[in-house]
């Protein structure tokens, strides 16, 4: 497919290094507040802005929960946690836009063409693919991470749960019932991630879904993935719909040209240098993995991020009433983790790194 080239490249902030994350810790009570709304392409202006105001005043927690006026004046929840790492995610496309650690490393990318007026989905962070990955029958990664999500719920963790049910929109171009609950915690500097997909309707339907996490780099070329050496990929960047399969031979993936690949059968545990630490991904039932960069398709801004997404690619059949959970806790170490968790195991950013 045809990418959009980025405008303009901002600068990647300086990197403290550190060592020490927090425990793993989640709660949260789920309670919807309003009805999603989607995006209409070039119509931001008809979309209604939540009232942060009144959201706050319902989900606010301390300081460790706030919602309000983000990027572009999006109704953003902050999430603040006990050592001072902080997440944003957008009700716009459920987006979790920031993740910061405590020592003000941002791991996450935003691309400089980004938009934060609903005109289309936000080009970075960790947008949702839902209900297709894509290439397929409906737009290319579906339509989840052009909706606006309901804040259903938030707890002091800090937690915040936010859904998306199908609407006039979604069953405009995908005639099925759902609810979609994302549920993003933030301990210490580790952040995790749920989501939990429920077929509310009375008929089966079939889906598939990736986080398709941007994480800045200080190169392109020095970034790695390890994690993935021995499974089959498939390569699709001559053609996504019919992508070529290989074998990954290389302890360290790397992105040293065009790469859009997905693995199959990926451990739970892939770890990104991202060349100012280890960021480790521990997921559960995400059972691929898809590398991406553009590469000079984005000529102004490809030496600074990569994709590394957790999907479910192959479709997943959800019988009525059933649901389908999938998880992922991020952690950033800017010591390599395998050194870290030598000298710490019972570390619980260790479980990303322990074998
Ligand atoms: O929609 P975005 O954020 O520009 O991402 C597009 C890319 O997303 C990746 O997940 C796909 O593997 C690529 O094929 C695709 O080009």
């Amino acid at each position: 497919m045809a990418h959009t080239a980025c405008a303009v490249c901002t600068p990647r902030p300086a990197v403290a290094r550190r060592s020490a994350v927090a425990p793993l810790r989640a709660a949260v009570a789920v309670r919807p507040a309003r009805a999603a709304r989607c995006a209409v392409r070039a119509s931001a202006q008809a979309v209604e802005t939540a009232d942060v105001k009144s959201l706050n005043s319902q989900f606010g927690k301390a300081d460790a929960v706030e919602v309000k006026e983000g990027r572009g004046g999006l109704p953003t929840v902050f999430l603040k946690s006990d050592n001072g790492a902080t997440a944003e995610i957008t009700l716009f496309g459920g987006c979790v836009t920031s993740w910061k650690t405590a020592a003000g490393q941002e791991v996450l990318y935003i691309r400089p063409d980004a938009v934060f007026d609903k005109s289309k989905p936000i080009s970075g962070g960790m947008p949702h693919c839902f209900p297709q990955f894509g290439p397929g029958d409906i737009q290319l990664h579906g339509f989840a991470r052009n909706c606006d999500w309901e804040l259903a719920g938030a707890s002091d963790g800090p937690t915040v749960t936010l859904v998306l049910t199908d609407n006039e929109y979604t069953r405009g171009m995908w005639p099925n019932s759902f609810k979609a609950e994302y549920t993003v915690s933030l301990v210490g500097d580790a952040l995790t991630t749920r989501l939990v997909v429920t077929n509310t309707g009375d008929a089966p339907f079939a889906f598939n879904a990736s986080l398709h996490s941007y994480f800045g780099v200080a190169d392109v070329e020095t970034a790695t993935v390890r994690g993935l050496q021995g499974l089959e990929y498939l390569d699709r960047v001559a053609d996504a719909a019919h992508p070529s399969v290989h074998k990954e031979l290389r302890e360290l993936a790397t992105f040293r040209g065009p790469v859009d690949a997905v693995y199959r059968g990926a451990p739970a545990k892939v770890v990104l240098d991202n060349g100012a630490g280890d960021v480790g991904m521990a997921s559960d039932n995400w059972p691929d993995v898809v590398l991406w960069t553009p590469w000079t398709a984005m000529e102004a801004c490809y030496k600074e991020f990569v994709c590394v997404e957790n999907a479910q690619y192959a479709p997943v059949t959800l019988e009525a009433g059933a649901a389908w959970t999938s998880a992922t806790s991020f952690i950033f170490s800017s010591d390599p983790l395998i050194d870290f968790c030598n000298g710490n195991p019972d570390q619980p950013e260790c479980l990303v790194y322990d074998d």
